[in-house]
């Protein structure tokens, strides 16, 4: 299983990068500012409670004279009406933000990932980018709506509490406040190390995601090379390292948390201590001492919620380090700022620019390589004329797929060009070339949907009409009728309740109905049964009629008919002509053929091979 480290982040509080992530709260500022003010107010309720109840004990309680006391009750039960109303806000409120600023950042991942090259993919597991839309972007909304409520909360609830008990007896408050710092340098110590077991937690956890990732995509791969054992020990040994690091957090927050508390009642024993002394002394009221009790365990438990608090920022941090690094990362082909006007943020290229192309394509000089140093394809030269088919030959690995990916301009030549009825296609529009693009790949894909979502998506204006008359020419129809629902049967996700013929059928007329100028095909590798075969080599020539294609040929028996056969090894055009022509060359293409005959009809057929 290749696992896909994380970068390691920043420990520190990162400012630029807060500053990054509020961003995403902007459009929240007058939902945050209501909020703000409520939480504050509901803080100083929150103390205010407790002088309620110091001013029941020394006014009705301790006297054992109860006027008044309906009066006060009114009050009282004002101040619990208020406070439930402020609750039921915050919760409302907050919740609307959280979700708000977690769409938010989802959306512009998600866009942000449409753009990216392939490049980034061929780099970036699967597992490693749902984790970054999935666990961090809500860990980002949850921290950003409701660690904003808690701090602000916990702050305003710690300022009325100080406030009330210096009011109170200032003495008295500074005893019990005493604890505070040594509460202070303890939580910054036992914060850290959890911080950084979490953060190693969150690393292993997203290696687990792509494990797991692998295991489901690979599932029936797995399953034949005997895997599972493997795979499951491979497993169980980064769960492993989870699960060490997730103890040792547990077991230092199992040390953090009672000492705090400890410290909490080390202040409570101060207050009974100190304030048992003013009460005997008669400096000190029941009603101050009860107060005082309370403070001590109002105030330390914002305490004890803001290390966790901040505990959860830099968790989050962290989160917005990982979302922000996918998100800010730039595309390696965009288009030239020339070549396109901007409405907002979409682009549109430029008129000038959107000339019909015609499909004329060359190569020159083209060097490619995936990873520096690599050279897959060197020096290479190709001219295709309008509407002429290329077939693309060569073992595995030779680099034909390479040079389809370049036409797409999915890359882009390292060095050369590639011109496109005479222009570098560089100074052209991306949205100019792939809106004019077919291409239907080797196993190929639709999207969750019906039959019929699937072939609009070449045309979205197409009517019912049209694709019909775009499946009948690609000979799809007969077989989608016969479907339980015809047209209107779902193809599953990714297609995967139709067979790998009748996905390449419809893909056909999808992209028949797209009517592109330059159309694509990489022929299936899989042996497909001879009718299918036949219907698929019979849509072929209907898709290919007007247009310039290449054709990925696998099984060379298909490709007999093309205008053009390159034959490609290590990058480089080894021989080219048609199938006639290299026959009689007898080079490399001979051989390929006739090996690959061989095996198709048996060896005592390989005799009755003409060159025709
Ligand atoms: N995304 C990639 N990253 C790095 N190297 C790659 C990538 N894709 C292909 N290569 C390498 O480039 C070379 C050419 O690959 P390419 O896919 O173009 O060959 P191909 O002729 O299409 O092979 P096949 O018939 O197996 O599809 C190979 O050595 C391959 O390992």
């Amino acid at each position: 299983m290749a696992m896909y480290d994380e970068e390691d982040f920043s420990k520190g509080f990162d400012l630029t990068l807060w500053k990054k992530l509020l961003k995403y709260a902007k459009p929240y500022k007058s939902w945050m500012i209501l909020l703000a003010a409520i939480l504050i107010g509901s803080g100083i309720v929150d103390a205010a409670f407790t002088m309620m109840s110091k001013y029941a004990i020394d006014k009705f309680i301790v006297p054992g004279n109860l006027e008044g006391m309906d009066k006060f009750m009114l009050y009282y039960g004002l101040l619990v009406i208020l406070q439930a109303v402020n609750i039921g806000m915050l919760i409302a409120i907050a919740g609307k933000i959280e979700m708000g600023i977690t769409y938010d950042i989802r959306k512009e991942g998600f866009k942000r990932l449409q753009e990216l090259s392939f490049s980034y993919y061929d780099k970036t597991p699967v597992g490693w980018i749902m984790a970054r839309m999935n666990s961090d972007t809500t860990r980002l909304g949850e921290t950003i709506a409701w660690g904003l409520v808690d701090l602000a909360w916990g702050s305003a609830m710690m300022v009325a509490v100080m406030v009330s008990m210096l009011y109170m007896n200032w003495k008295l408050a500074l005893i019990t406040l005493s604890v505070v710092p040594v509460l202070a340098v303890l939580s910054i110590f036992f914060q850290q190390k959890i911080l950084n077991l979490y953060r190693k937690v969150k690393k292993i956890n997203s290696r687990i995601t792509g494990a797991f990732n692998e295991g489901i995509m690979g599932a029936k791969t797995s399953k034949v090379l005997v895997r599972e054992e493997k795979n499951l020990e491979e497993f169980k040994e980064i769960t492993g390292q989870m699960f060490k690091a997730s103890v040792k957090a547990a077991v230092l927050t199992s040390i953090y948390l009672p000492v705090v508390m400890a410290l909490g009642s080390i202040g409570t024993a101060f207050v009974l201590w100190f304030g048992g002394d003013g009460l005997v002394a008669g400096t000190l009221t029941y009603g101050t001492l009860v107060a005082f009790v309370a403070y001590t365990v109002q105030f330390f438990e914002p305490i004890r919620e803001l290390a966790r608090i901040f505990a959860e920022f830099q968790s989050a941090q962290a989160s917005g380090e990982r979302v922000l690094s996918m998100i800010e990362t730039q595309p390696d082909i965009v288009d030239k700022k020339e070549v396109i006007r901007t409405y907002g943020d979409v682009f549109f290229p430029k008129k000038e620019n959107w000339e019909d192309i015609k499909g004329n394509i060359a190569f020159k000089n083209v060097s490619f390589s995936y990873k520096r140093g690599e050279k897959v394809l060197d020096n290479f030269n190709l001219e295709v004329k309008e509407g002429e088919t290329i077939a693309l030959v060569g073992e595995t690995g030779s680099g034909k797929s390479t040079i389809v990916n370049l036409l797409c301009r999915f890359y882009e030549p390292t060095e050369g060009v590639i011109l496109i009825d005479g222009v570098d296609y560089k100074e052209r529009s991306l949205v100019w070339l792939q809106s004019n693009l077919g291409y239907v790949l080797q196993s190929p894909h639709l999207f969750s949907g019906t039959v019929k979502d699937n072939i609009r998506y070449g045309k979205l204006t197409a009517t019912d009409e049209e694709i019909i008359r775009a499946s009948k020419l690609v000979n799809a129809h007969n077989f989608i009728v016969r479907l339980s629902k015809g047209y209107d049967t779902e193809v599953g996700e990714g297609g995967n309740r139709l067979s790998t013929g009748e996905k390449q059928l419809i893909s056909f007329a999808r992209a028949l109905i797209a009517n592109p100028k330059i159309f694509v095909l990489d022929e299936a590798t899989s042996s497909i049964d001879t009718e299918t075969e036949k219907v698929i080599q019979h849509a072929v020539e209907r898709v290919l009629k007007g247009r310039t294609s290449f054709i990925i040929a696998h099984r060379l028996s298909t490709i007999r008919s093309a205008g053009r056969i390159l034959v490609i090894k290590k990058g480089k055009v080894i021989e080219q002509g048609n199938h006639k022509e290299l026959m009689a060359l007898k080079g490399y293409y001979y051989s390929l053929y006739t090996n690959q005959f061989k095996e198709e009809m048996g060896k005592g057929i390989l005799d009755k091979i003409q060159v025709i």
